[in-house]
């Protein structure tokens, strides 16, 4: 089980918090969307919870140890074991999509122990495998920056697999991804979820996806949660909460089928 428990963040500088006392509790085994409008906090939400960005108050616990409070080494044991996800794939591009995918199982290592350590042949049979999941098998040798967004993405599921964790985190894993593609990594995200009993939280910006695969929703607006319950809630109302409009943004508006532009909405 996630527990946050009145995290707040302020980043330096600015004058209203990022966050604003935080809490929330994620089952084991739930699959959570975070949605909210661009600077709701949704992205700080997320990475907080593996402390990318540390909170300044509050605690975050994770199967009864608090990741609030842990040093250095332990934090890399605890971030062995949420695996993480990222628009814009964090792969080492130069690499082969083999050596990314096992570099998954040392994810509780610094990056360059994982990689100097040669590979047993049991963890490239299990990059392989991985790579097989998501259909990237022949691209083994491959250099992770030949590859498309959607290819690095399945390529960053993979790692996920290898890795396996029991809880994984998405910072907008479909933001920079076409539709079709971005249906077929919520597949495999759904897939380690469903099959393998993953805890997942995702942050999106895609409404339709959100209540097409998760399991709950979680509305952000300035830091707070404004909405907290399973898909079939999400009606109008509540996401004209999450997604107050505001003159400056031209007015864009967020339905139940998904995000539409003022010029859409007049055609
Ligand atoms: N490194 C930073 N330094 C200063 N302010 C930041 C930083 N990162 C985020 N913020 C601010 O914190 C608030 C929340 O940002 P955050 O990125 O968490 O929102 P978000 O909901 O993920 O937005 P988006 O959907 O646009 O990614 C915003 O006001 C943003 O400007």
């Amino acid at each position: 089980m996630l527990k946050l428990k009145a995290i707040s963040k302020t980043y330096k500088g600015e004058l209203k918090p990022a966050l604003d006392r935080i809490d929330l509790q994620v089952e084991t085994g739930q699959f959570v969307a975070v949605l909210g409008r661009s600077g709701a906090g949704k992205s700080t939400l997320v990475r907080c919870i593996n402390r990318l960005v540390e909170p300044d108050a509050g605690e975050i616990v994770w199967n009864g140890r608090a990741i609030t409070g842990m040093n250095a080494r332990e934090l890399r044991g605890i971030r062995g074991e949420i695996g993480m996800v990222f628009q814009h794939f964090n792969l080492l591009p130069r690499l082969t999509v083999l050596t990314n995918v096992a570099a998954g199982r040392f994810a509780d290592m610094p990056r360059w122990r994982s990689l100097t350590g040669a590979f047993s042949n049991e963890d490239k049979a299990r990059a392989m495998a991985a790579l097989r999941e998501v259909g990237l098998e022949a691209y083994a040798g491959r250099r992770v920056d030949d590859l498309s967004g959607g290819q690095k993405q399945r390529v960053a599921i993979a790692r996920v697999v290898m890795q396996q964790p029991a809880l994984l985190l998405g910072d907008e894993p479909i933001s920079s991804l076409d539709a079709v593609t971005a249906a077929r990594i919520m597949t495999f995200i759904a897939g380690l979820y469903r099959e393998r009993g993953v805890t997942v939280v995702l942050n999106l910006h895609d409404v339709a996806m959100a209540r097409a695969y998760a399991t709950r929703i979680i509305g952000l607006t300035d830091g707070r949660i404004t909405f907290d319950g399973p898909p079939d809630e999400l009606g109008e109302a509540e996401l004209r909460a999450i997604y107050p409009p505001d003159e400056e943004d031209g007015g864009e508006t967020i339905t139940v089928e998904g995000k539409k532009g003022r010029n859409e909405e007049d055609v």
